[in-house]
């Protein structure tokens, strides 16, 4: 963990869908140079908590989120707030891959083009070579560009969305389970990139696989029942956890 100020601030943190409170108080704070983790038994709350850091849950009319979230100090709940802009520079990976049902270059190039950073045709093929390259796809793609995104394997699919997010030049990368609709050996390729993403982009992951948790993040945030339980550096949290719920959890007594 580094000296400079964390990247993002989640202070108190509540969300209520309707009259259910969903999560209750949750205090996070995201490094610039780190990939935090998720975890926690289903229905905890941790997507919902996730996608109040892209401000997400703005598309969920029963949402209401309070509490106070920064993004290098700004308050990304601001009236001032572009959202578009916010949800660039905190980019967003689903479960399920999702590319847009047209070319692979198009899925990349689209949100630069939207967001005017290409100035010309071939500031484009760059961008769409760059991010591609960092995904760890362009290997793969490189001579099929033009082939649908929804033609590629479900693996090759998340790392065409990452790619996606990572062409508009995010700051954080945000991923919602994005291993549990791949297979192991695209799973590894995912946890591979992630750990080459780190540093240039902070990353929070929620994930079901307490392994996966282990294997990629820096540190791990335990959710139960809507409140943090516990968040720490991944290593004490799977060896040496304090509270007596994460230990449980950890050694399958629930979840
Ligand atoms: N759009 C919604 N409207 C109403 N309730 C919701 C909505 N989304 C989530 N919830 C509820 O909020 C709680 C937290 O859900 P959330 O999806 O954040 O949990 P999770 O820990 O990510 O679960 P999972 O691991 O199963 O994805 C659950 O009780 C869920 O039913």
């Amino acid at each position: 963990m580094s000296n400079t100020p964390p990247k993002m601030t989640a202070s108190h943190v509540t969300v209520h869908y309707g009259t259910k409170r969903a999560i209750d108080d949750v205090s996070i704070d995201i490094d610039q140079d780190e990939v935090v983790a998720f975890i926690g038994p289903s229905g905890c709350g941790k997507s919902t908590f996730l996608r109040t850091l892209n401000r997400m849950n703005d598309t969920v009319a029963s949402a209401r989120v309070e509490g106070d979230i920064r993004l290098d100090g700004h308050d990304i709940y601001a009236p001032d707030m572009d959202v578009v802009q916010l949800r660039a520079r905190v980019g967003m990976v689903f479960q399920k891959p999702n590319p847009f049902p047209k070319s692979i270059y198009e899925n990349v190039a689209y949100g630069p083009r939207i967001h005017g950073l290409a100035q010309s045709k071939s500031d484009m093929d760059g961008i769409v070579e760059r991010s591609l390259t960092r995904a760890g796809l362009w290997a793969e793609v490189k001579d099929r560009l033009s082939d649908s995104g929804t033609a590629l394997s479900g693996g090759q699919q998340q790392r065409l969305c990452i790619a996606r997010a990572i062409a508009v030049d995010p700051e954080v990368i945000l991923m919602d389970e994005p291993c549990s609709a791949l297979d192991p050996i695209a799973t590894a390729k995912i946890e591979e990139l992630i750990h080459e993403l780190r540093g240039r982009y902070a990353i929070a992951i929620v994930t079901h696989n307490m392994q996966q948790a282990a294997r990629v993040s820096q540190r791990t945030a335990f959710f139960h029942l809507g409140t943090l339980v516990e968040f720490g550096r991944t290593s004490d949290i799977f060896t040496n956890p304090r509270q007596e719920r994460t230990k449980d959890y950890i050694t399958g007594r629930y979840g």
